[in-house]
């Protein structure tokens, strides 16, 4: 097959023309990469609830149209002058998060967040503030610095990593968010020690992982929270040793239960709903002196959290994390040897599978309840 090194690529691709319509699968001009950039074969792509949420129009950085997508791995295709960090023929997983080793954030020790390029991936463009990506004769904007949902990519050497070919795309895939994510804030971000009672707010594919996380490091009680009943036997399949569905609770909340359960408060508790009265649930069920709620869904533009501020001052501790606190580079190809060596569920997380073209039929499947993770095959 000819070279396409150095050429605009026509590829199929799935842009979001407008908030709240269909993606539309259509042909989509992918220009090569400048120099720091990495153009990426895109093999697989998890659709993630972040995905639905920009779609939705409540995304406050939401802007159109846009290839969205942030959870894909595939093959470098072509790199750009200065790239030392990959190579042609890497298999690879892209990264919402990047990580540069070099800005204020990387080198604080502190954080997984990059600063180096968050304001234009903000935007919706590539480092240099222009688009890779053209259809209809018009530019389109970039998403989470990775736009997965088109057959091939461009994005920042900083926001992709090199994995072993032995996992497989369909598998490393779901690493670039919704495993990483729930897995990292157990065990990177609160660090849930042995014996500690956790509650995880929401079992869909990032609660599950934070109870994998949670097993990990030796929980104790492991409480799953859902309003579905179909997620007990998913939350007992991933640890959990117990399950509530907190609308069956008669004449006491939620928190009242769950202090009830563990004899004074949780040690830890997740936020895996992007709801902000559960939020507020979470950090109310913390044991007093030290218990920590972790936020990780992301609640709608406009949407605050609140709580009586005498919980904190009575020593719970609210805090939240992007990517699970996991600092991609350095730490992802870990995890894939932890699922190489059967110590990390990935395959379990796999409902359903959907091609480029059913990627619509993807995104009504996980709003159905039955979905943990829909793949789509892109090429
Ligand atoms: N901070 C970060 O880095 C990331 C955040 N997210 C966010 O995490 C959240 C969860 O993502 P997924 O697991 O993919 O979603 P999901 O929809 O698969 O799971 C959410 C679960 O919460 C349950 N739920 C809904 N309302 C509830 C309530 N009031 N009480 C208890 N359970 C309730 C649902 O039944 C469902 O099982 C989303 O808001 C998503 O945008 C996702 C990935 C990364
Ligand atoms: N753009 C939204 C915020 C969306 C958000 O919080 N994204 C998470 C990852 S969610 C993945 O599925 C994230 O990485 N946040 C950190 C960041 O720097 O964006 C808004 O403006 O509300
Ligand atoms: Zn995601
Ligand atoms: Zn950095």
């Amino acid at each position: 097959m000819a070279s396409t090194v150095g050429q605009t690529i026509t590829c199929k691709a799935a842009i979001a023309w407008e908030a709240g319509a269909p993606l539309s699968i259509e042909d989509i001009e992918v220009a090569p990469p400048k120099a720091g950039e990495v153009r990426i074969k895109i093999h697989h792509t998890g659709v993630c609830h972040t995905d639905a949420y920009t779609l939705s129009g409540k995304d406050p950085e939401g802007a159109f149209p846009v290839v969205l997508g942030h959870e894909g791995a595939g093959i470098v295709e072509s790199i750009g002058e200065g790239v030392t960090s990959v190579k042609v023929g890497d298999y690879v997983v892209a990264l919402y998060t990047p990580e540069c080793r070099e800005c204020k954030f990387c080198k604080s020790g502190k954080t997984n967040l990059c600063g180096k390029i968050r304001a234009t991936q903000g935007k919706g463009v590539m480092p240099d503030g222009t688009s890779r990506f053209k259809a209809r004769g018009k530019d389109l904007l970039h998403f989470m610095g990775t736009s997965t949902f088109s057959q091939y990519t461009v994005v920042a050497d900083i926001s992709v990593v090199a994995v072993t070919p032995k996992i497989p795309t369909d598998r490393s895939c779901l690493l670039g968010c919704g495993i990483t994510t729930g897995y990292g804030a157990a065990v990177v971000t609160a660090k849930v020690e042995e014996g500690s009672n956790v509650a995880v707010f929401g079992v869909g594919c990032v609660g599950l992982s934070v109870v994998q996380g949670a097993v990990k490091n030796k929980a104790g009680m492991i409480i799953a929270v859902d309003v579905n009943d179909g997620k007990e036997a998913w939350a007992r399949k991933f640890g959990a040793t117990h399950f509530v569905n907190p609308t069956k609770l008669s004449g006491k909340t939620i928190q009242e239960h769950l202090i009830e359960m563990t004899d004074g408060g949780c040690d830890y508790t997740f936020d895996c709903t992007g709801n902000v009265g559960v939020m507020r649930a979470a950090l109310e069920a913390c044991h007093k002196g030290w218990g920590e709620s972790i936020v990780i869904g992301v609640a709608a533009a406009g949407q605050e959290i609140a709580t009586r501020p005498f919980q904190l001052v009575t020593g719970r501790v609210w805090k939240g994390c992007a990517f699970g606190g996991i600092k991609g580079r350095t730490q992802l190809p870990g995890l894939v040897d932890d699922y190489l060596n059967g110590e990390l569920k990935v395959d379990e997380f796999i409902t359903h599978r959907q091609s480029l073209d059913g990627i619509n039929t993807a995104f009504d499947q996980m709003k159905e309840g039955d979905c943990v993770r829909c793949v789509v095959d892109m090429q």
